[in-house]
């Protein structure tokens, strides 16, 4: 099959769209590929080290309040589609996939004016605009978590695939590869991390725990997300720096791999990062962004706490000691995390990618 796959701006939207193509690959399914992205976007980098065919469209999303730059927006949208109509006249693709994020709506919506079918898949429990949006166009809409299908009116276009990430990272045996950040890969671990692009607040909970964490008998990776890094590495002592028990990092490229050797994760409720954790049955504490479209990350963290799988902070109430007392509460208990993962794993969706990868053969079969 022929295939444009378009999704950006963090990774818990491309993430899905590259564990897609990967599974394509590996069940030899394709006859060529197309990533549709912006330049400015986390998709450039990633997809370009990928290998894959990587076009640009330029395009901007709406802000929320009336402005000026919103006309430029309607503006970059009008031009987009027409850049992407030209894409597909020249790709021929037999399918395009939007995973969400402002840069697949031009692309997926121009595809549904061509007449080629198209897909739209969703990660999170409440839409984003842009699928809200392509909702009314497309032919399927892929969903991760059953409370995304109060999101659309277009409840007969709607299938229940999972996330691609969760099969992508089931397929992975334990490892060492913690000794590539100087830990132990036999001891137990708590990787604390913000999503994609890291949390300030998060972060500076963790620097105010230093202190404890170094002394304690799991150990520390903590990812700072790429633009933190060298703030955090100066808020930290040199001496915890160099602690055996701690690793901070910028970012962990190879993510999967990392995964199936971590005991807790701390860390924000991006959709994409549940599909892991669930598929996996990693034992989790949510700190959900505040920050986020209708607070939906609130509602993907109480999706999986509501099994008992996970335990949530909001984050008016985190502070070194409720980081601290929670992730003790855990690591001191392994009946408690047994449970935690047998939950975990009872909604996690291990087969995701194949079953998304069955909608898009029915389309184009049709
Ligand atoms: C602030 C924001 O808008 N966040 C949204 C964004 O989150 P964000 O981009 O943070 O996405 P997720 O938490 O869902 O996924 C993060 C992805 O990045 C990977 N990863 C993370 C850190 C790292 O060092 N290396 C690495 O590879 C994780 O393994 C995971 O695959 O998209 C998600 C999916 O639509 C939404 O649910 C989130 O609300």
């Amino acid at each position: 099959m022929r295939i444009i796959v378009s999704g950006g701006g963090t990774g818990g939207h491309i993430y899905p769209a590259m564990a897609l193509i990967k599974r394509l690959k590996e069940r030899d399914m394709i006859d060529d590929v197309l990533y549709v992205g912006t330049e400015k976007g986390l998709e450039s980098k990633i997809v370009k080290n990928a290998g894959i065919n990587f076009k640009t469209i330029e395009i901007q999303g709406f802000r929320r309040k009336l402005s000026l730059e919103n006309l430029k927006t309607v503006q970059l949208f009008l031009s987009s589609i027409h850049k992407s109509r030209k894409i597909i006249k020249e790709f021929k693709p037999d399918i395009v996939v939007g995973t969400g994020g402002y840069v697949s709506s031009a692309i997926v919506y121009a595809a549904h004016t061509m007449h080629i079918p198209t897909v739209i898949h969703e990660q999170n429990t409440i839409a984003g605009v842009t699928n809200k949006f392509l909702g009314k166009f497309v032919d399927k809409i892929a969903i991760a978590f059953t409370e995304a299908v109060d999101q659309f009116n277009e409840k007969k276009k709607i299938v229940f695939t999972g996330n691609p990430r969760a099969q992508e990272v089931v397929g992975i045996q334990k490892n060492d590869r913690l000794t590539e950040f100087g830990l132990e890969p036999n001891k137990d671990t708590v990787m604390i991390f913000g999503g994609s692009r890291g949390a300030k607040p998060i972060n500076q909970a963790v620097i105010d725990t230093m202190s404890k964490f170094v002394e304690s008998d799991y150990q520390v990776l903590f990812v700072t997300g790429r633009v933190h890094y060298d703030g955090v590495i100066k808020l930290i002592d040199d001496k915890y720096l160099k602690s055996a028990n701690v690793s901070v990092l910028p970012y962990i490229d190879n993510m999967p791999e990392i995964l199936p050797d971590i005991k807790l994760i701390v860390g924000r409720s991006g959709a994409t990062s549940i599909a892991e954790i669930t598929a996996l049955g990693i034992p989790a504490i949510f700190i959900p962004s505040p920050y986020v479209t209708h607070n939906h990350q609130t509602k993907n963290a109480l999706s999986v706490a509501k099994v008992d799988a996970a335990v949530v902070i909001p984050e008016k109430d985190l502070n070194s000691d409720s980081l601290f007392k929670e992730i003790n509460q855990i690591m001191s208990n392994t009946k408690l995390q047994q449970e935690m993962s047998v939950n975990s794993k009872k909604i996690g969706v291990p087969d995701a990618t194949d079953r998304l990868i069955k909608v898009l053969v029915d389309l184009v079969n049709k």
